[in-house]
C-alpha cells in the first residue's frame, strides 16, 4: 500500500488516458473484431466462470488495472491477508476469515478445532432429535435473532440450499420491527423451538431486543426458567454478556473475523442445523478452493481480482457509480442484499488506511433482485435509463433433468438474453424497417423509433456456477469476499472496519431515551424535534 495520490499514479493515469478512447468504443464492435474475444475474457476458478467479455475493456485496459493493482500493493496485501497480520489497522486486528475454511488437516488454530467439534457434535444432537425440548420433544425449527453479517450470510445460504432441508426448519429474525419476531412466532411450537442468538459483540440492541421477547415468549408458552436452556444457545465473541443475558452454551468465534465475513465460523451454525454439517462442511471446502486460486493466481488470471479490477474501471474511469447484481435463481434471491452488506460496509469509505481523504470514488451502489423478476421492474432503466449501471449477472447451471422443465429453460434463455441485449442494443435500421412496415414514417416515424431505441454497449458480467451446492455457493461468496478486498487495497482503505455505522446507534438510544421520557432533550434540529412531536402525538405521550 502506498501514500502516493492514486491519481499520480502512471497507472491511474494511463487509465484515464484509456477511459477517453473506450469511452467512444462499442464492445458489439471489438466483438466482431476479435473472434477470440470471449475466450479472451473468460476465466474459470473453483466452479465459477467469469465472462467478463461484454464489458467495456480491452487488453490494454486490463494490463493497466492490472498495473494499478500491483502498484497499490497488491502482492503485499494479499500476503499479509493470508498470514493473519492485522490488516483492519483502526481495530488492530486480522481479518482471516480464510483460516475457517482450511481443511481438517490443515494447521488450526486449537480453538478453530475445538469450536467445530462442538458445533458438530450440537448439531448432530439437534439433528437425530437427542436434544430436546422442555417437554422432551425434537426440536423441528431453529430460529436465528440476528442482524448484518449474523444474518445476511447462513440467510443466504439457507435460502440458497433450501432443497436440501431436512426435518429441521430454519428462520431468520433480523429486524427489531416487532413484525419480524412476532410474524415468526406464530409459526412456531415453543416445544420444538431451538433459538440461536448470533452476535459477535452480543451488544446489538435489536438482536438483545428480540432475544428478550423470545425468551419470555417461551416462559409464557409453558416452559420454566430452567428450561431456557435447552431452547437458546448463542454464537458470538462475548462469552461474558452471553453469561450475563442468561444462555449457558455458546459456540465461540474471534475478533479476527468481521461481521460480514463469519458465515464460515460458527456463525453458520443454523446451515448445518437445516442442511447437515456435511453441506457446512462442503461450503467451506468450496470456500477453500477460491482462496487458493485467489492465493496463488497470477492477476491476470485471477478471478476475485478480475472482479474487482473490473469494478474499479466502471466505478472510476467509466463513470458508473450503480453495480446492480441480478442472480438469475430464484434460490438466490437474498444475495444482493448479502453483497449489499459485503460490499458496501466494507468500501463504503472516504478516508484511506493513513487518514487521509480518498481522492477518487469508492464502493459505488450495489443494489439488485432475483431474475425475471428484476426484468419487469427495473430492467427498464439498465436498458434504456440514462444513469447506466453495470449489472453482474450470477447463473447457475443445471442439468438435462432440470432443462426437461420449460421454466428452467426460460430461466436461462432469459438471463444470457438481457446479458446481450445490455450489450449490443438494437439495431436502428432493423428498428426503422419495422417501423416503416407498420405504416409509419416522417415525424410520427421519428418519435417512435427514438422511444424505442436501444443503444447497448451497457457493461456486463456473466458469472456461471457449475451447480448451485454448497460447494460452488462457497467459492463464490468467497470470489466476492476476495473482490473486496482487492478493490479495498486499490482505493487505499481498510475494508475491515464499519465505523460510519456507529453513530446512528447512539443517537438512535438517545432518542429512544427522549421518547420514552427518560432522557433529558438533545439540541436537535427543527425537522427532529417535530418528528419525534408526532411520534409523541402518535402514541399518545404528547408533553411527557
Ligand atoms: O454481530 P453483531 O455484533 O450483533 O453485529 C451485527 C452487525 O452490526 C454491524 O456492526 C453494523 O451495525 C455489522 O458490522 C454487523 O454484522
Amino acid at each position: 500500500m502506498t501514500d502516493l495520490d492514486i491519481r499520480q499514479q502512471p497507472a491511474w493515469r494511463d487509465l484515464g488516458r484509456l477511459a477517453a478512447q473506450m469511452s467512444r468504443a462499442r464492445v458489439d464492435s471489438m466483438f466482431a473484431h476479435d473472434p477470440a474475444r470471449a475466450e479472451r475474457f473468460t476465466l474459470s476458478a473453483a466452479g465459477i466462470t467469469l465472462d467478463y467479455s461484454k464489458q467495456r475493456v480491452d487488453q490494454a485496459v486490463m494490463r493497466a488495472l492490472g498495473r494499478l493493482a500491483e502498484t497499490q500493493g497488491f502482492h503485499a496485501a494479499r500476503t499479509a491477508l493470508f498470514s493473519g497480520a492485522p490488516v483492519n489497522n483502526s481495530e488492530g486486528r486480522a481479518a482471516w476469515h480464510m483460516a475457517l475454511r482450511r481443511p481438517d488437516d490443515a494447521p488450526l488454530h486449537d480453538e478453530v478445532h475445538a469450536v467445530r467439534a462442538a458445533m458438530a457434535e450440537f448439531v448432530d444432537d439437534v439433528r437425530r432429535g437427542r436434544w430436546l425440548g422442555y417437554t422432551g420433544a425434537p426440536i423441528s425449527d431453529v430460529v436465528n435473532i440476528g442482524i448484518g453479517g449474523s444474518d445476511l450470510g447462513p440467510r443466504l445460504i439457507c435460502d440458497a440450499l433450501a432443497q436440501l432441508r431436512q426435518r429441521i426448519h430454519c428462520h431468520f429474525v433480523a429486524n427489531v420491527d416487532p413484525a419480524d419476531l412476532d410474524d415468526t412466532l406464530i409459526r412456531m411450537d415453543p416445544e420444538r423451538t431451538l433459538f440461536i442468538v448470533t452476535s459477535k459483540s452480543f451488544g446489538t440492541a435489536e438482536t438483545l431486543a428480540n432475544a428478550q421477547v423470545a425468551r419470555q415468549w417461551l416462559l409464557d408458552n409453558g416452559a420454566s426458567e430452567d428450561d431456557i436452556a435447552r431452547h437458546f444457545v448463542a454464537v458470538s465473541t462475548n462469552e461474558e454478556a452471553v453469561r450475563a443475558f442468561g444462555i449457558e452454551r455458546m459456540f465461540g468465534f474471534w475478533d479476527w473475523v468481521g461481521g460480514r465475513f463469519s458465515l464460515w465460523s460458527a456463525v453458520g451454525i443454523s446451515i448445518a442445523l437445516g442442511l447437515g454439517m456435511e453441506t457446512f462442511d462442503a461450503l467451506l471446502a468450496g470456500a477453500h478452493a477460491m482462496d487458493n486460486h485467489f492465493e496463488t493466481a497470477p492477476l491476470e488470471t485471477n478471478l476475485p481480482a478480475t472482479l474487482a479490477l473490473v469494478g474499479v474501471w466502471n466505478n472510476n474511469f467509466l463513470g458508473l457509480p450503480s453495480h446492480v447484481v441480478v442472480p438469475y435463481a430464484q434460490r438466490l434471491a437474498a444475495m444482493p442484499a448479502f453483497l449489499q452488506q459485503l460490499e458496501m460496509e466494507s468500501n463504503g469509505k472516504s478516508v484511506t488506511r493513513d487518514g487521509e481523504a480518498v481522492r477518487v470514488e469508492t464502493v459505488p451502489t450495489v443494489w439488485g433482485s432475483v431474475g425475471t423478476n428484476a426484468q419487469h421492474a427495473f430492467f427498464q432503466m439498465l436498458h434504456q435509463g440514462v444513469l447506466a449501471a453495470d449489472v453482474d449477472f450470477v447463473l447457475p447451471l443445471s442439468d438435462a433433468e432440470a432443462a426437461a422443465d420449460d421454466r428452467e429453460r426460460q430461466r436461462v434463455a432469459n438471463c444470457l438474453a438481457q446479458a446481450e441485449a445490455l450489450m449490443r442494443g438494437r439495431d436502428t435500421d432493423a428498428l426503422v424497417d419495422e417501423l416503416t412496415r407498420e405504416g409509419l414514417s416522417g415525424w410520427a416515424l421519428e418519435q417512435r423509433l427514438a422511444a424505442r431505441r436501444f443503444d447497448g454497449n451497457r457493461p456486463n458480467s456473466m458469472i456461471l456456477m457449475d451447480r448451485l451446492d454448497a460447494w460452488h455457493l462457497g467459492a463464490l461468496v468467497a470470489a466476492y469476499e476476495h473482490k473486496v478486498f482487492v478493490q479495498g487495497v486499490i482505493w487505499n482503505i481498510n475494508s475491515f472496519d464499519q465505523w460510519g455505522v456507529e453513530l446512528g446507534k447512539t443517537m438512535a438510544g438517545q432518542l429512544l431515551g427522549e421518547l420514552e421520557g427518560s432522557r433529558e432533550p438533545a439540541d436537535h434540529d427543527a425537522s427532529t424535534d417535530a418528528l419525534m412531536d408526532r411520534v409523541r402525538r402518535a402514541w399518545g405521550r404528547a408533553g411527557g
